[in-house]
């Protein structure tokens, strides 16, 4: 393996007025080889899914420095950035609201080609379509033409898949992508990410609440409180040896959850 993202002292503050701003990410830093599945948690607010927005160039953090397959994306902007936007992929939790119901299949799916401009020629960008669907098992024969409100929640989550895979970038953030979907859906698409990350070698990011769906997906695991990555390590060490107090109380937590709902961690 070797190393495809470095994240460093990361920053971010929202809100326009001093009395106002609130730093949400205080000194974020962490590393991702390539092809890497690791998985982001801490409670709801930590700032989760503001890491993933910054490293998919949908926000900007106020410091720190993300380098990126060799390069320093700090500071980069218009035609430089998008080289590594592309790269940088990222798929959302809600796929009801993740994607514009006015658009048939085949153009959602084309978007993100137009928008990074990295193909420029009709064909070949039909071609990505068309392979991109094949990839999460949507027969684009069938569904190209569709509109998402003719699809399943699961089919939708998958379109959200080739929205990403079409650029084929190099790590794929993924933001709760399965907390909307029922058991059978959720272990199809973990299947479906796994699948993908053999064959292209993806990285992913994978920012969840779900602990127990972390176990034989990610091979290490980051935990975000106050700012801060206050613990990280392999799964299993992590989840069954925590070492910073919040850690030790969400997993705590959450295991007598689990044991209620008669799903051992
Ligand atoms: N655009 C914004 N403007 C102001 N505050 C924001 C903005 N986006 C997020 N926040 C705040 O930043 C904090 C972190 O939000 P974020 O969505 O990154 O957390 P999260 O850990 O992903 O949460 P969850 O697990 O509930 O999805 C929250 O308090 C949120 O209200």
């Amino acid at each position: 393996m070797s190393l495809l993202l470095n994240v460093d002292s990361l920053r971010k503050v929202y809100g326009q007025t001093k009395n106002e701003q609130t730093a949400v990410l205080e000194d974020v830093s962490f590393s991702l080889q390539r092809g890497e599945i690791v998985g982001l948690i801490g409670a709801s607010g930590a700032g989760k899914s503001t890491v993933g927005r910054i490293l998919a160039s949908l926000e900007q953090q106020n410091a720190g420095t993300i380098w990126f397959d060799g390069s320093n994306l700090t500071g980069l902007t218009g035609k430089k950035r998008r080289v590594f936007a592309k790269d940088i992929q990222m798929i959302f939790q809600d796929p009801y609201d993740s994607l514009s119901s006015r658009m048939r299949i085949s153009d959602l799916v084309e978007e993100p080609l137009l928008i990074q401009k990295s193909e420029k020629d009709l064909a070949k960008r039909r071609a990505r379509v068309v392979e991109a669907l094949e990839l999460v098992s949507l027969d684009p024969k069938k569904y190209a033409m569709r509109y998402p409100h003719e699809l399943s929640g699961g089919e939708r989550q998958r379109i959200g898949v080739a929205r990403a895979l079409v650029c084929r970038p190099k790590l794929i953030v993924c933001d709760e992508p399965t907390s909307m979907l029922d058991a059978s859906l959720r272990l199809e698409l973990i299947q479906l990410l796994k699948k993908l990350n053999r064959k292209f070698g993806i990285a992913y990011l994978f920012i969840t609440h779900d602990i127990a769906l972390t176990k034989g997906f990610c091979s290490r695991l980051l935990v975000l409180y106050e700012g801060r990555i206050v613990d990280q390590g392999e799964t299993d060490m992590v989840i069954e040896q925590p070492e910073h107090p919040f850690t030790i109380r969400m997993i705590k937590a959450l295991k007598s959850l689990e044991h209620k709902k008669g799903e051992l961690l």
